[in-house]
């Protein structure tokens, strides 16, 4: 049977705030490769153990295996020879090498799909991200609903008090919300609604 070569790889980012469904979006992603009979790999980093060590896991509890890693140069000791998709979950806490990483994995033929924060809790952009979307052939950037006003939200409202820039957590620990309503530092959850709408 003829196969065509597949000459150049390209790289995907999918960013926004958290709690605007960019680990859905890699799943999905993800599953629609492995539909289309594509060898896939996932990454993420090992730092991110808030749902799970192993599987990246969405907000909404969506599961994809994974292999956790602690530096972006790893992918290459796991990755197999005939992979074509590489998915990296959460690509905000990698250093800066993650940028070489992917431009490599690209050069080499792979599809790289890349999820991650474009914004820390103070809205500044979140390095490494700025220079992935810069060299990124395709940037999709999704929007939460601020838990304030119901506005798309493109923030990640800080509720525990700390200033370090890394502080990993899921609701509780953070919330969406818009630029109107964002505030650059730590402050209180937002009352929850009390509409029974779910079980
Ligand atoms: N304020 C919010 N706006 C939108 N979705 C929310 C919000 N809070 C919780 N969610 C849930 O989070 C899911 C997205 O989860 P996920 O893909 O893990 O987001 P991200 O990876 O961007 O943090 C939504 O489908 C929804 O179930
Ligand atoms: C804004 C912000 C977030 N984080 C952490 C919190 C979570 O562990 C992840 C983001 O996860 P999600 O899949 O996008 O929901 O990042 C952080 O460490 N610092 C920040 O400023
Ligand atoms: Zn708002």
């Amino acid at each position: 049977m003829h196969q065509f070569p597949k000459d150049i790889g390209w790289i995907e980012v999918i960013c926004g705030s958290m709690f605007s469904g960019k680990t859905e979006e890699l799943i999905r992603r993800v599953k629609r490769a492995v539909y289309g009979k594509q060898r896939v790999q996932v990454f993420k980093p090992k730092v991110d153990d808030r749902y799970d060590e192993t599987q990246v896991v969405s907000h909404s509890q969506l599961k994809l295996t994974s292999t956790p890693i602690e530096r972006a140069e790893e992918i290459f000791y796991h990755l197999s020879p005939d992979t074509q998709v590489v998915g990296i979950d959460e690509v905000q806490f990698f250093g800066p090498e993650v940028v070489q990483v992917c431009e490599a994995l690209a050069y080499r033929g792979v599809r790289v799909i890349c999820a991650g924060l474009d914004q820390d809790y103070q809205g500044r952009p979140f390095e490494p991200m700025p220079q992935l979307l810069a060299v990124a052939e395709y940037v999709t950037k999704q929007l939460a609903i601020c838990v304030v006003c119901g506005n798309p939200a493109n923030r990640s409202q800080r509720l525990v008090s700390s200033e370090a820039r890394v502080v990993v957590g899921a609701a509780g620990a953070y919330e969406a919300r818009c630029r109107r309503c964002h505030l650059g530092e730590p402050t209180e959850a937002t009352p929850p609604q009390t509409m029974e709408l779910f079980d």
